[in-house]
């Protein structure tokens, strides 16, 4: 079992909203009150000398959240303002009644016109997972009022504009420094753009009753770091190589040698028990040098390959290989070869040009936002907007467990629940990167793990290297080889101090 964090869509949010109010008794201004106070007290956490607060608000829930903060902080003494869209009244009964009370106490509401007042705090209750349209005119221009003012941003439960479902940010969209999150995390904030826009991610659970929470599904599963800890055992004591697996690693044509010994030396970091390389002649010297614990062969064609690839339990095809003759004939040789693939880089764009291919069972793919689009023919864009969507309909393309890569990795099998990876930062954004965690992956897999943990875990473990190596000396500048120590550490969670 991985240790995960449950995330919901916007439907579930909404069951689990409407549960909640019956528990309570059907007053659907109880739960407002509360996401309210728990903006508040997570302002004052965080902010505890803001005097000068701003808070615009939506005309729906999520402005009624704003108005119950905006009380509680004039209740405190201090200076509130609150920023409408429009001139007409809240949505909704529960906002309405929200709004009057901050009037009652005889708080300042203005709409908005063109520019924001000073402030030493914003906070964001434009829209929450009420979206429903790119924001344009007025909502627009008050988005881009918040996100050119100079005092930090509170968002309260989505930074408006964000698509909580899949991440989507269709028009503008705030730029928050913190986002309080309300009940339950939402998919669209834990990958793609939007986890650059949300900042700081909190939880506020509402003190909802579990039992809201029976029969209503995940949209996804949060990868804790923990995960590693329940699944990446200590060895037996009469382990030998064999029961680790034996790894083919594929690929550097001429001028991408490094990609292969890179990819090859984290399958050796993770733990698989033989590592085998086939490349060009070039790259074997500089690779024996650096890691006689691989097996490296040197590859013409595809019958030189055939011995490798026989005694090979998982193929990790794709590092450096190129898309010339000498890629083309070597990846054909490892799809006839039906063992276990994990295809990467230009395995990946080979596969793109194919007609009908059938890959072997449990094959893994590992594409970053530009691959996944040359497989499934549209835009990176396109990827990007829905990256869930996007990791299923390649699963579903090619019968493959998918792992699409960048901030928030998606890992999607058909048939089940993706998992996503909250671990990793933009130090990674690098060249040489993706070759580590092919070599991983495929060394998981070597070791026993069925494709879709190997994936997840992987994915796990290479991110937590990544953080693990930008903690001691910061991202700009982390090179994957740096991660290489760190892998082995992290496979051992047990030895950890
Ligand atoms: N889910 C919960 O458990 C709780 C939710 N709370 C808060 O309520 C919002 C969701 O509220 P809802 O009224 O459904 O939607 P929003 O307030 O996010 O927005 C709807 C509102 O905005 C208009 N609108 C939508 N998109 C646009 C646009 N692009 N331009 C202009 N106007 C737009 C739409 O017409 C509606 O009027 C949730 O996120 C929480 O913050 C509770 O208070 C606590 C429990
Ligand atoms: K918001």
């Amino acid at each position: 079992m991985l240790a995960t964090l449950a995330l919901y869509d916007t439907k579930a949010a909404r069951a689990l909203d409407a549960r909640a109010t019956t528990e309570l008794g059907g007053d659907a201004f109880e739960l407002m009150r509360r996401a309210g106070r728990a903006a508040w007290h997570c302002a004052l956490r965080h902010w505890p000398q803001a005097q000068r607060i701003v808070v615009v608000c939506g005309p729906g829930n999520n402005g009624g959240d704003g108005y119950v903060l905006a009380r509680l902080a004039l209740e405190a003494g201090r200076n509130v303002r609150v920023v409408r869209l429009a001139e007409h009244s809240s949505s909704t009964p529960a906002a309405q009644r929200a709004c009057d009370e901050f009037r009652q106490r005889n708080g300042r509401i203005e709409t908005f016109i063109d520019a924001l007042p000073p402030a030493d705090l914003i906070v964001d209750a434009l829209f929450g997972i009420g979206l429903s349209r790119a924001p344009e005119g007025n909502a627009k221009a008050l988005i881009d009022a918040v996100n050119v003012h100079a005092a930090p941003r509170l968002s309260l439960d989505v930074p408006s504009g964000i698509d909580a479902d899949t991440g989507a940010v269709p028009g503008a969209a705030v730029v928050a420094t913190r986002t309080l999150e309300f009940i339950v995390p939402k998919p669209g904030l834990h990958t793609g753009t939007a986890m650059t826009l949300r900042g700081r991610l909190e939880l506020a659970e509402l003190q909802v009753a579990s039992t809201i929470f029976e029969g209503i599904e995940p949209h996804s599963a949060l990868l804790l770091p923990d995960a590693l800890k329940g699944v990446l055992r200590p060895r037996r004591r009469d382990a030998h190589k064999g029961d680790s697996g034996r790894v083919l690693c594929l690929g550097g044509d001429h001028g991408s040698g490094g990609a292969i010994v890179l990819c090859a030396e984290a399958a050796l970091r993770a733990g698989a028990g033989l590592v085998d390389v086939a490349t060009r002649e070039e790259h074997i010297g500089a690779l024996l040098s650096r890691r006689p614990e691989a097996m490296a062969r040197a590859v013409e064609r595809s019958e030189d390959l055939a011995v490798q690839l026989e005694r090979a339990d998982v193929v990790a095809a794709g590092p450096g290989l190129g898309q010339g003759v000498w890629g083309r004939v070597l990846f054909g040789a490892a799809l006839g070869s039906g063992k276990a693939l994990v295809l990467d880089a230009d395995a990946l764009n080979l596969l793109a040009t194919r007609e009908n291919v059938s890959l072997p069972a449990g094959t893994i793919l590992t594409p970053h936002p530009g691959e996944a689009a040359r497989l499934l023919g549209m835009s990176t864009q396109d990827i990007q907007r829905d990256r869930h969507g996007a990791a299923f309909a390649i699963a579903e393309k090619f019968g493959a467990v998918v792992v699409l890569k960048g901030a928030g990795t998606v890992v999607a099998e058909t048939g089940r629940r993706a998992g996503v990876i909250g671990a990793g930062n933009p130090g990674m954004a690098v060249g040489g990167m993706g070759d580590l965690l092919t070599g991983v992956i495929a060394a998981l897999r070597a070791q026993g793990m069925p494709a879709f943990d190997a994936a997840c875990v992987g994915a796990l473990l290479h991110a937590s290297a990544g953080d693990d190596a930008a903690r001691d000396g910061g991202e700009r500048g982390l090179m994957p080889s740096d991660l290489l120590p760190r892998l082995r550490r992290l496979a051992n969670p047990d030895a950890l101090r």
